[in-house]
């Protein structure tokens, strides 16, 4: 029988591959988020971590097999401005902010697309969503281009949550960050899915992701080689084997 939607986690993975040609750069991921989650999702380059936020998303394409449901609900077919308009948001790991246009207005542009708003409406979610990663109002009128590292990774979630999702898919964000400031994203992160967005985190910095993290899941040549919990999946032989190497001894 089908599961109830009252029932079912807020994200399931479900078989989830994908192809190119003969590469099999995601396969057969299954996973579960329950709501109000940080999930953090690590594995060494090329073991299929964006892809998997790419069949996530439709950004730009679907998963060549399995489902991936939200509530209970099959998405993998929606097109991504859908599924963004279900719930589900994301950034990328390059820059993806409009340079030339103000920071208030990338998270407008955020709240128009993510969630279909306009006027008014798209003016006050882009406003909140600046408040909740703390991008102070003098910086809101700077053109995004202009503005430090740290305040564009501000503006990159800022962005995202403008349309008020229910997960947010965040890939690599503590790139070109310093120390500090990766402190900083994990308070950021932290407040964020404190007015409850759930969180999923792909991430190379590990204390980051072991900070944040109430689950951990490591992917190797697109499998999942190691899922639960993140002070116990770094110590497993295989993950250490596969990924972190001397990293896990510099922790
Ligand atoms: N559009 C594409 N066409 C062909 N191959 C692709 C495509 N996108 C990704 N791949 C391949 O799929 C595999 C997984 O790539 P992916 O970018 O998902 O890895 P990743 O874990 O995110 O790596 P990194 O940590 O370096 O960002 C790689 O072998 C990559 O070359």
């Amino acid at each position: 029988m089908a599961q109830s939607t009252h029932e079912a986690p807020l994200l399931e993975v479900r078989n989830v591959e994908r192809r190119f040609g003969a590469l099999v750069a995601v396969n057969d991921v299954s996973f579960t988020v329950p709501a109000g989650q940080v999930f953090g999702i690590a594995g060494p380059n090329g073991s299929g971590k964006s892809t998997l936020f790419n069949v996530m998303t439709g950004i730009p394409f679907g998963p060549s097999g399995g489902k991936v449901l939200l509530e209970g609900r099959e998405i993998q077919h929606l097109r991504a401005h859908e599924i963004s308009r279900a719930g589900i948001a994301r950034t990328f790991q390059k820059d993806a902010e409009f340079a030339t246009l103000s920071a208030f207005e990338n998270a407008y542009a955020g709240a128009v697309y993510c969630a279909g708003l306009s006027g008014v409406q798209a003016r006050d979610e882009a406003a909140k969503a600046l408040d909740d990663v703390g991008l102070g109002e003098e910086r809101r009128d700077k053109a995004a281009g202009d503005l430090t590292v740290f305040e564009r990774k501000q503006l990159m979630i800022a962005s995202a949550i403008a349309g008020r999702p229910r997960i947010l898919l965040l890939d690599e964000p503590a790139a070109g960050l310093t120390r500090p400031e990766v402190s900083a994203l994990a308070e950021l992160i932290r407040t964020v899915n404190g007015r409850g967005v759930t969180v999923l985190l792909i991430e190379h910095v590990l204390p980051l992701l072991l900070s944040v993290s109430q689950h951990l899941m490591i992917l190797n040549h697109g499998s999942v080689i190691a899922s639960g919990k993140p002070a116990e999946v770094v110590r497993d032989p295989q993950v250490v084997e596969a990924y972190l190497g001397k990293r896990e001894a510099a922790l």
